[in-house]
């Protein structure tokens, strides 16, 4: 019986992996590589920049105030291990104008050559109760969370996929996996860079580009110092059956609207996590069929 157990759980992990469509990218090697860190000027930013810098990465820091991004390159420069390491600093807002970022990336490649890595982390919090905050702060934390990350990303990309390399990282949060008191404004912002995230990585993983997303905790920072100081029906709806099995599959921390709903998730997690197994297996294979039946065509248009 025991043995039983064992060989189908065997089986099981077996067929699993088999299917999974797993992310497993070897590490980037930091040594050289052009890494461009936007928010790089404080806090968690600042911290990766550091991190890199140690590993014998070329920084280009992208914030807006050239005060502190000067004072940041002072102190990252302080962890150089050799002296050909360059700290390039740029002023811009990330969260205006796509044509200002793009221009700020094609400098930085100009200087520093192409980016091996992004790391999204310019953004900022407002936390109150939904009705007392400004309905700007709604417009501004989009802005600067979900479109500060979209420009930046998008002003890589191409040439990332031309080299059939680099990585992205979001910042997201914790407010970001669960939706919480205050965080009306903010957990919006920060779910929204899951979605940019997932639906990225499965474009451009056939080009050998990954994609990750940080969930950080509350981290003591300047801008969380800030953040301290303003702090003081059905649920889940969903049409068709794929709705159904999405919603109770991504429920995560989200609340219930009965004890039915609540068991049917519990009972079913497991299931429809198989299932979405092979639904992101079957979905990274038609798009891997689809690259080569392109690469097919182009190279057809060009001999005839
Ligand atoms: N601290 C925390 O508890 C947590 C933070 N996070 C997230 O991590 C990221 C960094 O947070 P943290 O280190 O606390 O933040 P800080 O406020 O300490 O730093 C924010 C950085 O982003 C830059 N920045 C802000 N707005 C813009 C803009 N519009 N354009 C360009 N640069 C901008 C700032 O420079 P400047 O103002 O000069 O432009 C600064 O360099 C944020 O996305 C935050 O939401 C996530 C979870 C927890
Ligand atoms: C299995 C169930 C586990 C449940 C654990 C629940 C833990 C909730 C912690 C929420 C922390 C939110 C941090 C937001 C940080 C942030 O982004 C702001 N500081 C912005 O600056």
């Amino acid at each position: 019986m025991l043995l039983l157990a064992a060989a189908f759980i065997v089986a099981f992990v077996l067929l699993l992996y088999m299917v999974s469509p797993l992310i497993s990218p070897k590490p980037l090697a930091l040594p050289g590589a052009h890494v461009v860190v936007t928010g790089g000027s404080s806090g968690i930013g600042k911290c990766i920049a550091i991190e890199c810098y140690k590993q014998g990465a070329f920084i280009t820091l992208v914030a807006r105030d050239e005060n502190k991004l000067l004072q940041a390159k002072k102190e990252i420069e302080k962890h150089s291990i050799n002296d050909k390491q360059v700290v390039l600093c740029i002023s811009v807002d990330v969260s205006q104008d796509y044509g200002q970022v793009e221009n700020v990336i094609k400098q930085a490649q100009e200087k520093l050559g192409p980016v091996d890595m992004l790391v999204n982390c310019a953004g900022t919090s407002v936390s109150g109760k939904f009705e007392d905050l400004e309905i700007n702060y709604f417009e501004r934390l989009m802005n600067i969370n979900y479109l500060g990350s979209v420009y930046p990303s998008r002003a890589v990309i191409t040439t990332m996929k031309e080299r059939r390399m680099g990585r992205i990282v979001f910042v997201s949060s914790q407010a970001g996996q669960l939706g919480l008191f205050g965080f009306t404004a903010y957990s919006s912002s920060k779910f929204a860079l899951r979605g940019l995230a997932e639906a990225l990585q499965m474009e451009v993983k056939p080009y050998n580009i990954y994609i990750t997303i940080a969930y950080p905790p509350d981290t003591d920072t300047p801008g969380f110092a800030e953040e301290k100081k303003t702090k003081q029906g059905n649920f889940n709806s969903s049409i068709g059956s794929d709705g159904y099995m999405l919603s109770s599959l991504t429920c995560g921390m989200s609340p219930v609207t009965s004890i039915t709903e609540g068991l049917q998730q519990i009972v079913t997690m497991g299931l429809f996590r198989t299932i979405a197994l092979f639904y992101l297996g079957s979905f990274d294979s038609i798009i891997r069929r689809c690259m080569i039946q392109k690469a097919k065509s182009e190279t057809v248009d060009k001999t005839a």
